[in-house]
């Protein structure tokens, strides 16, 4: 089957961490009511973002938060990209991770954030992930039925280098569990998953959390789905909520033949220069 439905949920997190995962359930259970093959949930959905919180919210693999989606996917038997976590190894590194989970619950990929988000803007937002997470050194990549997906948190789909690398490993569709701020979202947000989607021909989706005034933190909310041809199929306000959108991966292969980019690459001069 060439085509697949997706949930894209918005949800907000609170301090309570149950709450999050109570939240989280009944935003799956909804959207899959309406039959959808993969829900998404936000960047650090069961945590607020807030460096002092990652340490406190961290779990091990195989922990709460792990089991919990693990549990849901194979009750639905739907793909759940897990937001993002705080995850700590046995070493008591921390890392901003995202778990995907296929319809059986089975583990099929694991996305540690590759790119530190440290930025301080005059006037504007200042945070600083290296306080209390490491980074992660891995592309991600996860195979299903319909097509090859890859997976990136927020920050990290900045860097035009680590999708295209997702696209030559096969991706049509990249997934950013996110949470951009008052500061970048009206600025970036939208004009990136165009832009990504458009260079690589495929689908790009952001999950984002949605907009609560009175965190530390405050999320810019407007989740989107960018078709490769760079058209908005969805976009959000900055309330909680879902959306639901239809990919369809012959789409990607009509505008790959149409207007054969990846192709017309001259790679023989762009590695001169790396
Ligand atoms: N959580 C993040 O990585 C935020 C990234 C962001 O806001 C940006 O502008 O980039």
């Amino acid at each position: 089957m060439r085509h697949m439905y997706l949930a894209v949920i918005q949800m907000k997190t609170t301090e309570d961490k149950l709450t999050n995962l109570k939240t989280a359930t009944k935003f799956i259970n909804k959207a899959c009511e309406q039959k959808v093959d993969m829900v998404i949930l936000p960047e650090m959905f069961n945590c607020p973002y807030n460096t002092s919180n990652f340490p406190i919210y961290a779990e091990l693999e195989n922990g709460d938060t792990y089991k919990y989606l693990s549990d849901l996917a194979k009750k639905h038997k739907v793909y759940i990209v897990g937001g993002s976590i705080p995850e700590k190894d046995f070493n008591g590194n921390i890392y901003n991770t995202s778990y995907v989970f296929d319809r059986k619950g089975k583990q099929i990929a694991k996305h540690r954030k590759v790119h530190l988000f440290n930025i301080q803007i005059e006037g504007g937002q200042y945070f600083k992930e290296s306080d209390t997470l490491n980074a992660g050194n891995n592309v991600t990549t996860f195979n299903t039925e319909f097509a090859t997906f890859g997976l990136a948190i927020c920050y990290d789909f900045r860097f035009p280098e680590l999708s295209r690398m997702m696209v030559n490993n096969g991706a049509k569709a990249i997934i950013i569990p996110a949470s951009f701020n008052l500061t970048t979202g009206p600025a970036h947000w939208e004009i990136l998953f165009k832009s990504r989607a458009i260079d690589n021909q495929v689908y790009t989706i952001g999950c984002s959390s949605s907009r609560d005034c009175s965190a530390s933190y405050i999320s810019y909310g407007n989740s989107i789905a960018v078709s490769p041809w760079g058209e908005i199929i969805n976009r959000m306000d900055e309330k909680e909520g879902y959306f639901i959108c239809k990919l369809d991966f012959s789409y990607v292969d009509k505008i790959r033949n149409e207007l054969p980019l990846l192709s017309h690459r001259r790679l023989d001069l762009y590695n001169q220069n790396t």
